[in-house]
């Protein structure tokens, strides 16, 4: 096996999503791009990207990702052919955030992970749905639409194993514990946190992952 490179830079690229997908998905692009200028070699994209994030958008929004990994066939949603071109564009490893997805009539929060050439390195659907019912504060149920996955993803990169998770899933140490077994070095997990838990738990989330040795 070839000796890995002992450091890379890597991007998380935050967005403002609107309502028009065609608009979110080319300043998702564009982020890419910049980034890739600037030297990045991995670039993660945020929770639900291409659309609001919203039970009430998900069903509008979603899409087929009828293979799990090489490249995109035609049946593959635009979400998943617009990620596959920029990777390979720019010659980076690519986490393609998450997008809401339609599989067998069932939808999903997914995420998809390209390669430098734009192959499809596996998807991952968000295990852990995230409900919450905070009385006068925060009210959001995304398993009124949305089922859980039930497969972890991780890949090698040039650098290092990769572990993938969504939000919600970084509250359930046993995901990372898993990563960690598996020798993933990196977890990315894109993120839409909410702003009444998320100035609470959010970096304290990632302190605790870190200090029981996960990864
Ligand atoms: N998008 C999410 O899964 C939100 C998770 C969140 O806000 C939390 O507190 O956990």
């Amino acid at each position: 096996m070839a000796a890995q490179a002992s450091s890379f830079r890597l991007a998380l690229v935050q967005l403002a999503v609107g309502s028009n997908k065609a608009t979110n998905l080319s300043r998702a692009a564009e982020k890419v791009r910049e980034a890739a200028q600037n030297g990045s070699k991995i670039v993660a994209l945020p929770e639900c990207f291409n659309s609001p994030y919203g039970t009430q958008y998900f069903k509008d929004y979603a899409e087929e990702v009828p293979a799990e990994t090489g490249q995109p066939g035609p049946g593959a949603g635009e979400s998943c052919k617009a990620l596959s071109q920029v990777a390979r564009e720019c010659g980076v490893f690519l986490v393609g955030g998450s997008i809401p997805e339609v599989r067998k009539g069932k939808y999903y929060n997914t995420s998809m992970s390209f390669g430098p050439d734009g192959a499809l390195l596996g998807v991952f659907r968000k295990v852990h749905l995230f409900d919450i019912d905070i009385p006068g504060k925060q009210k959001f149920k995304e398993s009124d639409i949305l089922s859980p996955g039930d497969k972890l993803l991780s890949f090698d990169t040039d650098w290092c194993k990769v572990g993938i998770g969504i939000c919600y899933d970084l509250r359930f140490y046993e995901l990372a514990s898993i990563y960690g077994l598996r020798g993933c070095k990196l977890l990315l997990y894109p993120g839409a946190f909410n702003t009444t838990t998320g100035p609470l738990h959010f970096e304290l989330l990632i302190r605790g992952l870190l200090v029981t040795k996960s990864c």
